[in-house]
């Protein structure tokens, strides 16, 4: 037969089969929340578009704050007011704790071993448990402190021998390049120059999050239609084959270090050592699964914010001023930003929680399922629904944040007691609930110091015949958006201490 004919005869029967279904809940009274017609088998994927943040935002207007929409076959909501961002994250978020189970993050998980996309239950319990106190926790990350600040003194220095000659500097490049070496280090214990298991992290991060129709229609999975699987598992080659070299390096030189964690994979190793007995099994699957976890989580969502925060500032020249302005009476000019001085540095941080109110770094979180049919405010979610709560629709919501909405104003979070821990519904950049950011400490802190290093540092100017105004704001969809195009700038030091 034919390989179109075929198609279209399985195409046919999914569409009867989706029909089938959905007419469960009609004819049982039941009510799925509004929503657009859908094509027969793709339902609303072909209106996701190139920024589907946007286009859900645009649907969300007509169809209201919690819409149905179809993904091939699968029923997904679509959450974009903070009402019901909080039905679902806090009244009910036992019910959508979990992920759905994607073909790009099998193929890099060994098996369901990672954190990001684990299934909620036991493992994803455990496995979340050791990651927060083991890894992330205050106390660990205040160990790596003078790691980051020999890696900042190394920013500033080249950035300041590069100022010399009055050049354009990558500001996008140089702040990626920082945060790598930072997290690797955190998580190897060693910087690592190999460009392709860099390129494969941001791969990783830009497949996890591109809607991938083999999901939608899993009658199309052996095709790989858009090529997702294929780069995914050449992705993972590389991965693998570092993770092992290097875990293997830590295994090596273990004995010398004495009961002396150093990094991620050292600390890793002496659990998989002495965990057997517990409820959580490591072997070195789970290690490598949670590493690249680790891997592209922080060094993207902290780049990728860091230079929406400098954007921001350099759009906004009058707001850099008053920056510069409490650094300068914090710190001042004798000497750099040090992390103790980052508690002190009050109008840095609502700069920093008003750019990720309009730049979230995971725009729609991260997908959620449904565990259980349930009814919430009279709407019927059937069990493992796709849930998408839009972050970015709801930080940009002018009944919520007034008519300025649109508008860059750090100010409106002084004097509020909003902060960036989810309790506030109407402000969720790193999610809330049980599937909240666990690395979320990390970040901020990693962010606060780039970008009040880079400004205290350095006067920066956009390229001779930019305005601020010209200065581009274009995103680039994956599972975090970071800008579609690089930030440049002309840096000039402007400290009085001299090296
Ligand atoms: C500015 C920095 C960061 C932002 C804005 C951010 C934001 C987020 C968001 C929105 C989610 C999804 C929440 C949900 O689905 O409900 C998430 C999940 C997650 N983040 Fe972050 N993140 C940041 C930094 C980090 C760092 C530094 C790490 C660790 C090294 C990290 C590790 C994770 C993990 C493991 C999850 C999945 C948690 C789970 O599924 O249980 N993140 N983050």
């Amino acid at each position: 037969m034919e390989s179109w004919v075929l198609f279209a005869f399985l195409a046919g029967l999914y569409s009867l089969f989706y029909l089938f279904s959905t007419s469960r809940y009609k004819n049982n009274g039941l009510q799925l929340p509004p929503g657009p017609f859908g094509l027969p088998l793709l339902g609303h994927l072909h209106l996701l578009g190139e920024l589907p943040h946007h286009n859900l935002q645009r649907l969300a207007k007509k169809y209201g704050p919690i819409m149905t929409i179809r993904l091939g076959v699968i029923p997904t909501m679509v959450i974009s007011s903070p009402e019901w961002a909080e039905l679902f994250l806090k009244t009910h978020d036992i019910i959508f704790a979990s992920r759905p189970k994607l073909q790009v993050s099998d193929l890099i998980s060994y098996g369901q071993k990672n954190l990001i996309f684990a299934q909620y239950g036991s493992y994803w319990r455990n496995i979340r448990k050791l990651c927060t106190l083991e890894l992330l926790s205050n106390s660990k990350i205040e160990l790596f402190k003078s790691m980051r600040s020999e890696e900042l003194f190394n920013f500033v220095q080249q950035i300041k021998n590069a100022s010399k000659s009055r050049s354009v500097i990558d500001i996008s490049a140089k702040v990626e390049s920082l945060l790598e070496d930072m997290t690797f280090r955190m998580i190897f214990g060693c910087k690592d120059d190999r460009i392709d298991f860099k390129t494969c992290i941001k791969e990783v991060v830009i497949l996890t999050g591109a809607f991938n129709v083999s999901d939608y229609l899993p009658i199309l999975k052996p095709f790989d239609l858009q090529g997702l699987g294929r780069r995914m598992k050449a992705c993972s080659k590389v991965l693998d084959e570092f993770l092992e070299t290097i875990i293997d390096e830590h295994v090596r030189d273990a004995k010398d270090l004495h009961g002396q964690h150093r990094d991620f994979i050292d600390v890793m190793l002496s659990l998989m050592e002495s965990n057997n007995t517990r409820e959580l099994h490591l072997d070195r699957d789970n290690i490598k699964a949670i590493m690249i976890d680790m891997l592209g989580a922080a060094m993207e969502t902290s780049s990728t914010t860091s230079e929406w925060v400098i954007a921001e500032l350099l759009k906004h020249p009058k707001v850099m001023k008053l920056v510069q302005e409490e650094l300068e009476n914090i710190v001042g000019l004798d000497r750099m930003v040090e992390e103790a001085d980052l508690i002190k540095l009050s109008y840095l941080k609502v700069v920093i929680m008003e750019t990720l109110r309009i730049h979230p770094v995971a725009p729609l979180l991260i997908p959620h399922e449904s565990t259980e049919d349930i009814t919430i405010n009279g709407y019927f979610i059937p069990k493992k629904s796709r849930v998408i709560i839009n972050s970015w629709a709801i930080g940009r919501d002018p009944t919520v944040w007034s008519s300025n909405a649109e508008e860059f104003y750090p100010e409106r979070f002084i004097g509020t007691d909003m902060d960036v821990q989810g309790r506030d519904f109407q402000y969720i950049p790193f999610g809330s609930g049980r599937r909240k950011c666990p690395g979320l400490q990390l970040g901020m802190t990693a962010v606060q110091l780039v970008v009040a290093q880079l400004v205290h540092c350095f006067n920066l100017e956009l390229p001779e015949g930019m305005s601020p105004d010209d200065l581009d704001m274009n995103e680039k969809f994956g599972l975090t958006v970071p800008r579609a195009n690089h930030l440049m700038a002309v840096p000039t030091y402007r400290l009085r201490m001299n090296f």
